[in-house]
């Protein structure tokens, strides 16, 4: 027998020990949790039961609640314990398949004996509960494996460096408790094993990376000291596996006082949400909180304004080029996500400590009895050092006295006694009731006429003011969207806000026109909803939210300067890791550079910042990358992982009907090749159905809309932007003409919708190709029959 079958022979067994283990530790934890079940039960069904009621006298009654504290407590104890018996159960199901993946020979400074070091999704003691059989990914010895190749290495422990040697490094693929595959790697974490998982069919749901964490996105998952983390990473570098695998790395090492739901991942759409929701529950953790800021900014807005949504502002960027207000609305839609626009609203908001604020009067049944002028005249007489969201609250307190001494005065009024003769009979019982509740009177003093009127009025009258204290309570006397509507009222207004050099876009008139005519509308343009929220929010004082620790904003290079500050404020105790790539900015306000690092990295102190850069990108074959990277300057910096594959397809043909008959021909092979995702990638929604509209007489095919939520297996047409994040097996770009991806501001969206693919790219075209794709990059390609 050779050494190496021996050697795996040995390490086969090893699994069989580690299984029986896993078996034994099974058995006595189904045992437990169904004892912690019944228990539940029992509990729950003799609640009443078990607890001593007595309500007769206060020392009764304190028993009563001591006995139900009791109670529910020990219910609470076994419903936890369940609960902590079921995850280490799932998690032992996991091991059970793939008990680990690695494993390092490491032997301390100064000592020859090495001990091998197993790893594995998490952590497993021996029966005797002293050696580890597995250590978690996350611990820190593991992190020498991710970290170096054999040789001097060390690792960082909370008691300080530990140096030594890394004698082996070996990785497993072990399934159903049996190794399949064993490789002693080098300088790398396994290419070979890196291979095997990049050469597989995708499926609709992104897969944990642990086994083949590379050092420098081992950099990212573990990162514990910055307050930023900046991202910057090539397509396909594996910016969004990191981020996941560093929530459950977070997880582990914060483990007791941080939780799933303190932290916050802020994704680029709904159906994103779908794609990596299996990421952590295959590493045996909870899933973080998910979202986006669209759905924030709905939440928020939706209720006062009819809000456009922003794949409804990114349509017209794309495709409402003939509009006569297309190059205005472009320039606003880029200024108003600037930064030099957030410097420009701080100055404004700055100003209105000292005028400016625009209030409402406060009127009952249809009558102002507190004027505008009179509350902006009060606010204005306050200390004017008092932060403005101090003062409205101190306005606020005033005109409740005032909103109290009214609704004194209208007990006598009319109206009240007219209001009572229309009270209906289950009102009226209702009073009744509540009033005999309150023990203001007892059956026979209701008899008497004039306490009852009383009563009744005063019910009548708090229930007619409740609206204005609610009003008056929520600081809905001062109109924001009028003190933002200031600020466009007038073009020569902002003027007086500018510092320096800078300056007001050339269409400024234009776009103040445009702003206050959806403002007067009702309606908010997705460039305004964050600038306005953000003043709302700084005028009113901050909501913040502190209890979350970590968020994790994806795709960051779509966020604009507003959104960025806004976070940082609405989250001031979380740490921020903010990923993206530049060659990725497909917002409409992108080529202004109004997104991008700068702006986040301008909120923090650079201290606290950490950049990490990722230049290596797993998704695509090397075929792929080499043309892809053709596409955007600079991009012959960013190396391919070297997986063989066709080179990308180039398909010109005449007209519609060709184009849409050849490419489901297409599609008919990738199926028959055996792929399981395969895109057709639009450039707009409106392209994308009526693609979908011929595809699907002959095809089994989805078309993604904004709506849709879950990201499934299949073929399917997607329009650009919804393709952003996610990958496919065969990506076909629809229409890659010079009429699609023609103007500069496109080029990364066509980049974008390239490097999606992770196997195959077929490109179509009517017409004259996107000038995007050089000789050089159509040289990459294979030209397809006409
Ligand atoms: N270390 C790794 N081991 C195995 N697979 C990896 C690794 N890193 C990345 N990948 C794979 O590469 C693909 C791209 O990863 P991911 O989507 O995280 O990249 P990204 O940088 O977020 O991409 P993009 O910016 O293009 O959306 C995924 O299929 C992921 O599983």
């Amino acid at each position: 027998m050779s050494e190496a079958t021996q050697e795996w022979k040995s390490e086969q067994q090893r699994v069989d020990q580690v299984v029986q283990e896993i078996d034994s530790r099974t058995v006595t934890l189904e045992q437990q949790t169904s004892e912690a079940r019944s228990e539940m039960v029992e509990i729950r069904k003799n609640f009443w039961e078990d607890v001593t009621v007595n309500f007769e006298d206060a020392a009764e009654m304190a028993e009563t609640a001591a006995s139900l504290k009791q109670q529910a407590e020990m219910l609470f104890d076994r419903e936890h314990a369940h609960r902590q018996s079921d995850k280490q159960l799932r998690t032992l199901r996991k091991l059970r398949q793939s008990p680990y993946f690695g494993r390092i020979d490491f032997a301390l400074e100064g000592e020859s004996a090495a001990d091998p070091i197993y790893l594995g999704i998490a952590s497993l003691r021996d029966s005797s509960d002293t050696d580890y059989l597995i250590y978690d990914w996350r611990a820190p010895v593991s992190s020498l494996y991710y970290d170096y190749p054999p040789g001097p290495a060390q690792y960082e422990t909370p008691m300080g460096i530990i140096g030594g040697e890394l004698k082996l490094k070996r990785q497993f693929v072990i399934r159903d408790g049996v190794i399949t595959s064993v490789f002693d790697t080098g300088v790398t974490i396994g290419d070979e094993m890196l291979q095997e998982v990049l050469g597989k069919h995708s499926d609709a749901q992104m897969k944990s990376i642990v086994a083949t964490i590379q050092r420098e996105q081992n950099l990212i998952i573990r990162n514990d000291r910055s307050r930023l983390l900046v991202v910057q990473g090539a397509a396909g570098s594996g910016k969004t596996s990191a981020a996941l695998q560093r929530v459950a790395y977070l997880l582990y090492r914060h483990r007791g006082t941080l939780s799933a739901d303190q932290i916050v991942l802020f994704s680029p759409n709904p159906m994103f949400n779908s794609y990596v929701s299996t990421v952590l529950p295959e590493l045996g953790e909870e899933n973080m909180e998910q979202t986006t800021f669209q759905d924030y900014l709905h939440y928020r807005l939706s209720k006062s304004f009819q809000l456009e949504n922003p794949y409804e502002q990114l349509e017209y960027a794309l495709a409402a080029t003939d509009d006569s207000g297309y190059e205005a609305r472009m320039e606003s839609i880029r200024y108003k996500a600037s930064r030099t626009f957030v410097e420009l609203m701080e100055r404004y908001l700055a100003s209105l400590k000292e005028g400016g604020l625009i209030f409402r009067n406060l009127s009952f049944r249809g009558e102002p009895f507190i004027h505008a002028r009179d509350i902006h005249d009060y606010f204005y007489s306050l200390d004017r050092s008092i932060p403005i969201p101090n003062r409205l609250r101190l306005v606020a307190e005033r005109l409740m006295e005032k909103v109290k001494e009214r609704q004194i005065a209208a007990l006598d009024e009319s109206w009240v006694e007219d209001e009572i003769e229309l009270l209906d009979k289950e009102t009226y019982l209702n009073i009744y009731q509540q009033l005999r509740r309150k023990k203001r009177f007892h059956k026979e003093s209701f008899d008497d006429f004039d306490a009852e009127k009383a009563m009744l009025a005063e019910y009548v009258v708090r229930d007619r003011f409740k609206p204005l204290r609610e009003r008056v309570k929520r600081l809905n006397f001062i109109n924001l969207k009028a003190v933002y509507r200031q600020l466009f009222a007038d073009p020569a207004f902002a003027a007086a806000y500018l510092e320096d050099e800078d300056t007001l876009p050339a269409s400024w008139d234009a776009i103040c026109a445009r702003t206050l005519e959806r403002l007067d509308d009702g309606a908010m343009a997705y460039e305004d909803a964050t600038p306005f929220l953000y003043a709302v929010e700084r005028i009113r004082g901050f909501q913040t939210n502190v209890s979350v620790r970590h968020i994790l904003i994806d795709e960051a290079q779509d966020y604009t300067a507003f959104q960025f500050a806004y976070l940082k404020r609405l989250f001031p105790r979380a740490k921020v890791t903010a990923l993206g790539d530049m060659n990725q900015s497909i917002n409409a306000h992108a080529s202004l550079g109004g997104s991008g690092f700068s702006a986040i990295e301008a909120l923090f102190d650079p201290e606290e910042t950490e950049k990490v850069t990722l230049m290596r990108s797993y998704r695509s074959t090397r075929p792929i990358v080499e043309f892809t990277s053709l596409l955007i300057p600079g991009g012959e910096a960013i190396e391919p992982f070297n997986r063989s594959g066709d080179k990308p397809t180039l398909t010109a043909v005449h007209n519609i009907t060709e184009l849409n008959s050849r490419i489901a021909a297409r599609i008919e092979a990738l199926q028959a090749e055996g792929y399981r995702t395969i895109a057709v990638i639009c450039k707009t929604a409106a392209e994308s159905r009526t693609a979908y509209e011929a595809l699907q007489e002959n095809i089994d095919i989805r078309l993604m809309e904004r709506e849709t939520t879950d990201f499934e297996q299949g073929v399917v047409v997607i329009p650009s932007y919804l393709a952003k994040g996610v990958e496919f097996d065969a990506v076909i770009v629809y229409d890659a003409s010079a009429r699609c991806y023609g103007r500069e501001s496109e080029r990364k969206l066509f980049y974008t919708v390239c490097t999606r693919a992770m196997h195959e790219l077929h490109l179509y075209g009517v017409g004259e190709w996107s000038p995007f794709m050089t000789d050089e990059a159509k040289q990459c390609c294979t030209l397809e029959e006409e």
